[in-house]
């Protein structure tokens, strides 16, 4: 069973203190949610997380190997990381950029076979992206790129995912589909992390959070643990107001 460990993790945050160093491990079939305002370091840590940037101090274990010593083909077989921001390096229609997906599974000059043609179909079918098939990613909104994006980690099929604000750009009933796929991964046995600002996202859909702050302190466990409004308020420096609804927590601004 593939597990992403963090073991005595300090991230890499320019100019900040080393912290509390992180011990959490994301276990097939659970969906982590990374909360902290901005700055706090989310991004830093999923990038240290999926190997692209070193740590300060500590290490990433998959299934129990430091990622320092494996292969890259390995890592980017294992792993799959929807970024933030990205670039167009080259002109590519959304059916090309999808296909990216399988890359790490196929040799340098191979083709993509039938299966892989049909996980990429299959991604964009999920992701609403039929129409937009043959159109250049750069010519997209915001939304349909981060769906081409979320698109092109389904056709990789990782074992692990690392989302870095998915639902960013999304309206309302593409978030909901984007989460509800994470979720679905994570049921069928996938590890996933995702940095998320929606407080009401996170409570909704994840099962474990981590509690990042600005100073670098953190805690992290059972979502329904951390759904702590003092810790919260803390954490945003925000006062919040929380109800329940359908015996759900629902967290809103509160001034
Ligand atoms: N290459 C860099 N050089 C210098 N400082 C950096 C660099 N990358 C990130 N930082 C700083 O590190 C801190 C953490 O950045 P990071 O992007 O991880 O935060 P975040 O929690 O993801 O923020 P946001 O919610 O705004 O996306 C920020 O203060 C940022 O300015």
């Amino acid at each position: 069973m593939s597990v992403l460990e963090a073991s005595g993790l300090v991230i890499d945050v320019p100019g900040r203190e080393d912290g509390q160093p992180l011990d959490f491990a994301i276990e097939p079939g659970q969906l982590w949610g990374v909360l902290g305002p901005n700055g706090a370091g989310k991004t830093t840590l999923l990038h240290t997380m999926a190997g692209l940037r070193a740590p300060r101090r500590g290490q990433v274990l998959l299934d129990g190997t430091s990622l320092a010593r494996l292969r890259r083909r390995h890592l980017a077989q294992a792993l799959g990381v929807v970024f933030q921001e990205r670039q167009d390096g080259f002109p590519a229609t959304v059916s090309e950029t999808v296909l990216i997906g399988r890359h790490p599974f196929l040799s340098p000059w191979q083709q993509e076979g039938t299966e892989d043609l049909r996980l990429a179909e299959e991604a964009m079918a999920r992701l609403e992206l039929e129409d937009l098939a043959e159109r250049l990613v750069s010519q997209l909104s915001g939304g349909e790129r981060q769906r081409v994006a979320i698109a092109t980690t389904l056709t990789q099929s990782p074992r692990l995912w690392l989302a870095d604000e998915p639902t960013n750009h999304l309206d309302l009933r593409h978030q909901v589909a984007v989460m509800t796929l994470l979720a679905e991964q994570a049921r069928n046995g996938r590890g996933v992390l995702l940095c998320v600002h929606d407080l009401n996202l996170a409570a909704r859909w994840c099962d474990h959070l981590l509690l990042l702050y600005p100073d670098g302190d953190a805690c992290w466990g059972a979502a329904q643990d951390m759904l702590v409004p003092d810790a919260l308020e803390r954490l945003y420096d925000q006062p919040l107001m929380v109800a329940e609804i359908n015996s759900a927590r629902v967290f809103v601004p509160s001034n």
